[in-house]
């Protein structure tokens, strides 16, 4: 068995960019709305680099990447207005070009079999996460399912990998977040538990190594 799961009881995964490659969705859906809103399209190269702080700060980033709403950005109405477009058009296509990553099924299968808990942990919109499962075949793997607005507090807060914890009454030391991106880095190391990073996914832009997570894996098929 891989060091990663000595001692471990809890895994709470990630979702955008660890399970699933969700950019180019994300991206058609972004560039939907910039267009609703006459703006240039920003492409699926600059989304990657903003997904992992929920799709409202995403949106935010677009905008102010097109500048079109000042030195400050757009206030919180427009911010709104953009994110009930971009919520609009994600939910029309939100799996027409999104995949799971290779070995992530086979990873959940072999945790599943070991005894070990799995749960999801993202900070995407809790609306669209079970649509996204199932077209992906990873319902029925979790326990636990938080999305970026089922609390008050998103990665980096620790307070979700806290709340899942706690529910399944796990200590932290018992506990490995598996994730993509400083969020997830971050809220691991802010909740103490250990943290395992796959390379494949979205680190606005940096190399996820740079971090320093406990485990580092190219694949999630490393874990079977
Ligand atoms: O920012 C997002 O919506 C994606 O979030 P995740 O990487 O936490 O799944
Ligand atoms: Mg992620």
């Amino acid at each position: 068995m891989h060091d990663a799961l000595n001692d471990i009881d809890l895994i709470l995964y990630d979702l955008d960019g660890t399970l699933i490659d969700s950019a180019p969705d994300l991206a058609r859906a972004i560039d939907e709305m910039m267009q609703a809103m006459e703006l240039s399209p920003v492409g699926i190269e600059r989304v990657r680099d903003w997904v992992g702080n929920g799709s409202r700060r995403l949106v935010e980033r677009a905008l102010l990447h097109a500048g079109a709403f000042g030195e400050s950005g757009p206030d919180c109405q427009q911010l709104d207005e953009a994110l009930a477009l971009f919520m609009d058009f994600y939910a029309q296509h939100p799996v027409s070009q999104t995949h799971c990553y290779p070995g992530v099924i086979e990873c959940l299968k072999a945790q599943r079999e070991r005894g070990i808990a799995q749960t999801l942990v993202t900070n995407k919109p809790s609306r669209f996460i079970d649509t996204i499962l199932e077209s992906m075949g990873l319902e029925g793997f979790f326990s636990h399912v938080l999305g970026g607005d089922s609390l008050a507090q998103k990665k980096p807060d620790p307070a979700p990998l806290a709340y899942i914890a706690h529910a399944l009454n796990v200590p932290p030391e018992r506990v490995l977040m598996v994730g993509d991106s400083r969020s997830d880095v971050q809220a691991a190391r802010a909740f103490g538990c250990r943290c395992l990073a796959v390379t494949h996914g979205y680190n606005h832009g940096e190399p996820i190594a740079a971090l320093n997570p406990d485990h580092l894996l190219d694949s999630l098929g490393e874990l079977v």
